[in-house]
């Protein structure tokens, strides 16, 4: 069960917030997140402890998979180049290794079943559930027991980071096709239109955006009757990656860590978390705003406001990456910053 967030220690937290040497509110979206993970990190606590508030191993996973819809030409790429960003990503070659090295994040990459399987390697996890899903357009994306399977190999990959002692997991992903899967997603979730929903992707032209919304819209009404519940959506429309995604962020909640949303696809994983269990939302972060259509839409169904706006659309995880030292700024200013008596500065009441 994920447990809502205790609120006793609150008044306490904004209180400390407000008597800080600076205008009341002067700092922001900081000020908000601040606030949160404080409140995450001080769950179980009668009192505030400054000293245990920081941010230990922040760990980075990007789950990989191939999904079956990619061969009805979806994507400006073939689904072999999700086994080959595997090996760039085992390698330290893509955008989300250069992220990872240079803010501190520690990489983990899930292979939960891809075309090409990868060697093994420290920093891969092998959590296959198949080669690649079947095109949802005609069938469901996989079995129950993949749905099943898949929620408990997400929730054991980031249990082991928690156990070694990571308090902010953050989410990116890998895999072609997967825009795809994440729109049909948030038009069953939303009841939005599917031209609502459903972008470029990797940048595809105008004619194939037409076949993906075509394809996308076949895929709804296939599924009509199916698609009542959150479980029942991911089996139907969504990808090994994105499965695994789900359940390792209900385990980060359950856990009460902190769950640091990328992108487009990232953000349809959240959403249903927070389908699964609604307070599950109290404990994500969501990292930056994607230019992915669709993705506005779904920060507004979460009711979500994203820390960055930095026109990216990549995904791996690149836009999670990017916020952590916010997260950083936020616990270092709500530990460090003196208050107006520490300070002796007169202190500034609004007008
Ligand atoms: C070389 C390359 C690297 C990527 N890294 C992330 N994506 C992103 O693009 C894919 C989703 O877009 P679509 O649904 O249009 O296929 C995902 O793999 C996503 O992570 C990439 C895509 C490519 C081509
Ligand atoms: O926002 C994202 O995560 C995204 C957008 C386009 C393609 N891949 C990922």
């Amino acid at each position: 069960m994920v447990k809502p967030l205790d609120t006793r220690l609150n008044t306490l937290i904004q209180q400390r917030i407000d008597l800080k040497t600076k205008p009341l509110g002067a700092l922001g979206k900081l000020e908000v997140l601040a606030a949160q993970l404080v409140q995450i990190f001080s769950q179980g606590q009668t009192q505030l402890d400054i000293e245990q508030l920081a941010i230990t191993r922040p760990a980075m996973f990007v789950f990989a998979g191939d999904h079956g819809i990619a061969s009805q030409g979806v994507s400006i790429a073939p689904s072999e180049v999700t086994g080959q960003m595997v090996a760039n990503f085992v390698q330290g070659g893509a955008a989300i290794n250069v992220f990872c090295r240079q803010l501190g994040w520690q990489l983990t990459v899930v292979d939960c079943g891809t075309l090409v399987p990868c060697e093994p390697a420290p920093n891969l996890r092998s959590q296959r559930l198949g080669d690649i899903t079947h095109a949802f357009h005609k069938q469901p994306a996989m079995s129950e027991m993949q749905l099943k399977q898949g929620l408990e190999y997400g929730e054991q990959v980031v249990m082991s980071a928690i156990e070694a002692g990571s308090n902010v997991i953050a989410f990116g992903e890998m895999g072609i096709g997967n825009t795809s899967s994440a729109a049909a997603i948030l038009a069953a979730l939303s009841g939005a239109s599917v031209e609502l929903c459903v972008g470029r992707g990797t940048g595809i032209d105008d004619e194939t955006l037409c076949k993906k919304r075509a394809l996308i819209k076949q895929a709804l009404e296939y599924h009509q009757d199916k698609l009542a519940t959150p479980e029942q959506i991911l089996q139907r429309l969504g990808g090994f990656e994105i499965v695994q995604m789900v359940g390792a962020m209900l385990a980060v909640a359950r856990a009460q860590k902190v769950i640091i949303v990328d992108g487009f696809i990232s953000t349809a994983a959240a959403m249903l978390a927070s389908r699964i269990a609604p307070h599950s939302k109290q404990y994500m972060v969501f990292a930056h705003g994607s230019m992915e259509q669709g993705h506005k839409l779904m920060l507004e169904q979460l009711n979500a406001e994203p820390l960055l706006h930095l026109d990216m659309r990549l995904g791996e995880g690149t836009g999670a990456a990017l916020a952590l030292p916010l997260l950083q700024a936020a616990l270092g200013f709500f530990c460090e910053m003196a208050s107006f008596a520490d300070a002796h500065v007169t202190q500034v009441v609004d007008a």
